[in-house]
């Protein structure tokens, strides 16, 4: 159902078509699924590591408890110590990776989070090795099993970031483990060994199927907004898309005191080339401009959109006054001498015609109110022959129902 509709560059439809085999997608896109995990996932996250906190407070309780019944100096001191060392690593991960403004960033923090878990009981299973080997217990690894799903555990890391961890944390235990162990214990390491394998790969295996899940979901989700905001003729924005992300643009310019440009175009006597040629025509027409129009961006943040019927708008982000009457003058000639479509009844010239306003943003304008001043300049364009573009000046408003 998706295949059929017109997905033209959409990164979205483009990934699904290439696949992640992987679970890798092309880079902007996988930044951008990062973020996505670390706000979908931020409430069981949180919940994560509020039970993860708790866990450690037990362990550190009865690491205490251990302490005053065998009271070992060297032993509980340094037990207790890796506990509190561990729940203010996390604490501290958590806190500096909540802060991040990069998904990048903080991901690498609940990466050294599950790092530091992951020394401090490692330490600890060494620390208490020969304990439980001197109460007759034998090899202790049920930590690496908790270890293990907190890695696993879906909090908005990368997968191949767990299976790294999960296999430098399981082999680094093994091997010490291996060595510190005596040949009588070794019996038991060789028995327990093939349940943690089994866990690692069933872990592992659970949390791929998971990723491959939200990494499909998340396309579709991306292929859905994509054609909420796109015009299904032209493939340009919508109105509705386009008022969105002119506002965002708009305001960041200012903040950032750069210029924004709004373009506003009107196909000339339309009805009559409907009327001459046919509707369909008239639709192939439309999507000549629209393609005419995308071409004039430059930029990422340059937005085309078709507003309606044979109305277009294009807003350059970061754009001069030269530059804004340089793009509609080429707009205007392209649209009549480069896509030359033939208009027999029109009064203005012998081929499909543009009319344009255009105006730059002054200090703390709106766009409600650099649209009306940039349609007020459209209108006179119209108005004074059309096949021209008319720049906005300054307070010159008509009233128009225009809504932010
Ligand atoms: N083919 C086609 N025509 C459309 C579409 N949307 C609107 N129109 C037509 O666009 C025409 C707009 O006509 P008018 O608003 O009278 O404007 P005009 O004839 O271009 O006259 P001026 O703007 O004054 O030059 C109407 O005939 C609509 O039917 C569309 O999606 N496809």
């Amino acid at each position: 159902m998706l295949a059929e509709l017109d997905l033209r560059d959409n990164p979205y439809a483009e990934q699904r078509r290439k696949g992640f085999r992987w679970l890798k997608f092309d880079a902007p896109l996988e930044e951008a699924y990062l973020a996505y995990l670390l706000q979908r996932y931020q409430l069981p996250r949180r919940i994560g590591g509020i039970i993860l906190t708790l866990v450690l407070l037990f362990f550190l309780a009865q690491d205490i408890h251990f302490a005053l019944t065998h009271y070992v100096p060297t032993l509980s001191g340094a037990l207790i110590a890796l506990r509190l060392i561990c729940i203010a690593a996390i604490q501290c991960c958590a806190w500096i990776g909540e802060r991040q403004t990069s998904p990048m960033q903080s991901q690498r923090w609940i990466i050294y989070g599950l790092l530091s878990l992951s020394l401090c009981t490692l330490a600890s299973t060494l620390l208490y090795q020969p304990v439980l080997l001197g109460l007759g217990i034998p090899v202790a690894l049920d930590t690496n099993f908790l270890l293990l799903i907190a890695i696993f555990f879906p909090i908005g890391h990368n997968y191949w970031n767990a299976v790294k961890l999960a296999l430098l944390v399981c082999i680094s235990s093994w091997l010490m483990l291996a060595l510190m162990l005596s040949p009588e214990a070794m019996p038991d390491f060789w028995h327990l060994l093939p349940y943690q394998v089994t866990a690692l790969l069933g872990l592992a295996g659970m949390r791929f199927s998971h990723d491959h899940a939200t990494r499909a979901q998340f396309l579709t989700r991306g292929i859905l907004n994509h054609l909420a905001g796109t015009d299904g003729l032209t493939g340009l924005l919508n109105r509705r898309a386009f008022e969105l992300r002119a506002q965002q643009s708009l305001q960041q310019a200012q903040r950032e005191h750069k210029g924004t440009a709004l373009l506003l175009m009107d196909v000339d006597h339309f009805k009559a080339y409907n009327d001459l040629y046919g509707h369909p025509a008239g639709d192939q027409a439309l999507r000549q401009i629209g393609q005419l129009l995308q071409q004039q961006l430059q930029r990422g943040t340059d937005l085309a959109a078709r507003l309606g019927g044979e109305e277009f708008a294009i807003l350059l982000h970061d754009c001069s006054a030269q530059h804004a009457q340089q793009v509609a003058r080429r707009i205007i000639h392209e649209a009549e001498h480069r896509l030359a479509i033939p208009h027999a009844h029109s009064n203005t010239a012998s081929h499909v015609t543009l009319s344009l306003g255009y105006g730059l943003a002054e200090p703390g304008e709106t766009l409600a109110e650099l649209y009306q001043r940039t349609d007020f300049a459209l209108y006179r364009a119209k108005s004074s022959g059309r096949n021209r573009a008319e720049a906005a000046t300054p307070g010159s408003q008509i009233p128009f129902p225009f809504s932010e």
